[in-house]
């Protein structure tokens, strides 16, 4: 029996690899490095350059490796590039998804993961956001995944397929044993951008606006550690194989952080004085966005670890200095 990881070497993904294979699970990947990188896949695991549409390549993954479980990850993940180009975010993240779902039926599997996100939620509903809250996706992104949540709602009616979504907030911070961590270069979320500009990477920060209606006047959102992310994952893997029943389920922390509360926590633990420019709104961002997360807690009995800034920003700068080095040795 086997767990492949779709997307396993990106970000989230890779970080998931280490989780299963740290809980002595075996773990296939599949990931056709578009924003991956195969130096982030543990020796462990058996890796598969390819694409999740692929049904000749993921029957044989499937087949080869008994796989009984899909954590499915693999997709496009920048936000504004959704609205720019709609149709690739819904080829790669909705019609590259219902392929792999087939696929997965065709052979079998009866466990599916799916990383959906707090992208989904109408702007505007009442915080802390439930998994009841108003769904009305803002961007093609959201839409994107929203889309793939209904086909594996109704798909699990029809064919003996379980599933967990999980819609996660805002993921943040690196592996605490420093094996991997985010390492796409260009990256616009704002714990990586202001780790890298603590690092000497980028010359300043963009606070883009000051003037929401949140105590500091800067965005507030609720920071998820990716290690905590990928244990609800494996505990969600937990559940679906002991017949626990489908969910889904918010991941996120119930509170949150601001820009500012961000920006001063690595200046502290740096001593860095970097720039910090103030500059307009990012269209089509909130003011504040936090999840609801008691769902997971309870029927995941998931106890979150690194429920801390500083932890979630250590643990980020210390894979920038990585990331330094193994640049510097290429
Ligand atoms: N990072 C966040 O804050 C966040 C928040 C909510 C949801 N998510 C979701 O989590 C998942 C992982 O995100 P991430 O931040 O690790 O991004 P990432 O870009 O680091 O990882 C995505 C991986 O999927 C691979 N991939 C893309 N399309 C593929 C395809 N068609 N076939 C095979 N491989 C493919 C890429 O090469 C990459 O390794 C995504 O589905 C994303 O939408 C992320
Ligand atoms: O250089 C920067 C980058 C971000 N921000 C602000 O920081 C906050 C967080 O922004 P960002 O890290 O870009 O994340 P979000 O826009 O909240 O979106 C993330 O979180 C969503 C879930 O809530 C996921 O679906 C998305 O993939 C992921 O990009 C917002 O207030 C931004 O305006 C800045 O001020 N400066």
């Amino acid at each position: 029996m086997a767990v492949l990881v779709t997307g396993g070497a990106g970000y989230i993904g890779s970080h998931m690899v280490w989780e299963l294979l740290d809980a002595g699970e075996d773990v296939a990947v599949l990931d056709n490095l578009s924003t991956g990188f195969e130096w982030a896949l543990p020796a462990e695991a058996a890796f598969y350059k390819g694409d999740v549409a692929d049904r000749r390549l993921v029957r044989r993954i499937i087949k080869q490796h008994q796989v009984d479980a899909i954590i499915h990850f693999a997709g496009s993940v920048v936000v504004p590039d959704s609205i720019a180009n709609p149709l690739g975010y819904y080829e790669n993240n909705t019609c590259k998804s219902r392929a792999l779902i087939a696929h997965a039926i065709e052979c079998g599997v009866k466990h599916f993961i799916f990383s959906s996100t707090a992208a989904i939620y109408a702007a505007g509903g009442a915080e802390p956001l439930d998994e009841e809250a108003l769904v009305a996706p803002q961007t093609p992104y959201g839409m994107s995944k929203l889309m793939v949540e209904l086909m594996l709602r109704d798909v699990a009616i029809a064919h003996p397929l379980n599933y967990a979504v999980l819609r996660y907030f805002n993921v943040a911070g690196a592996d605490p044993k420093g094996r991997t961590g985010q390492s796409t270069a260009g990256a616009t979320h704002l714990i990586k951008v202001v780790c890298e500009a603590a690092a000497g990477k980028r010359g300043h920060v963009d606070v883009y606006g000051s003037d929401y209606d949140t105590p500091d006047g800067t965005g507030i959102r609720d920071f998820i550690h990716v290690s905590d992310l990928t244990l609800a994952h494996r505990l969600a893997l937990h559940r679906l194989r002991s017949g626990g029943g489908n969910l889904v389920a918010n991941c996120g922390y119930g509170h949150g952080y601001s820009v500012r509360e961000v920006i001063a926590s690595a200046k502290k633990l740096t001593g860095s004085d970097f720039r910090v420019n103030f500059a307009p709104r990012r269209p089509g961002d909130l003011g504040s966005v936090i999840a609801n997360a008691g769902r997971a807690r309870k029927e995941l009995a998931w106890t979150p670890k690194f429920d801390a800034l500083d932890d979630i920003i250590e643990t980020s700068l210390a894979w920038e200095e990585n990331l330094t080095r193994k640049n510097s040795a290429a």
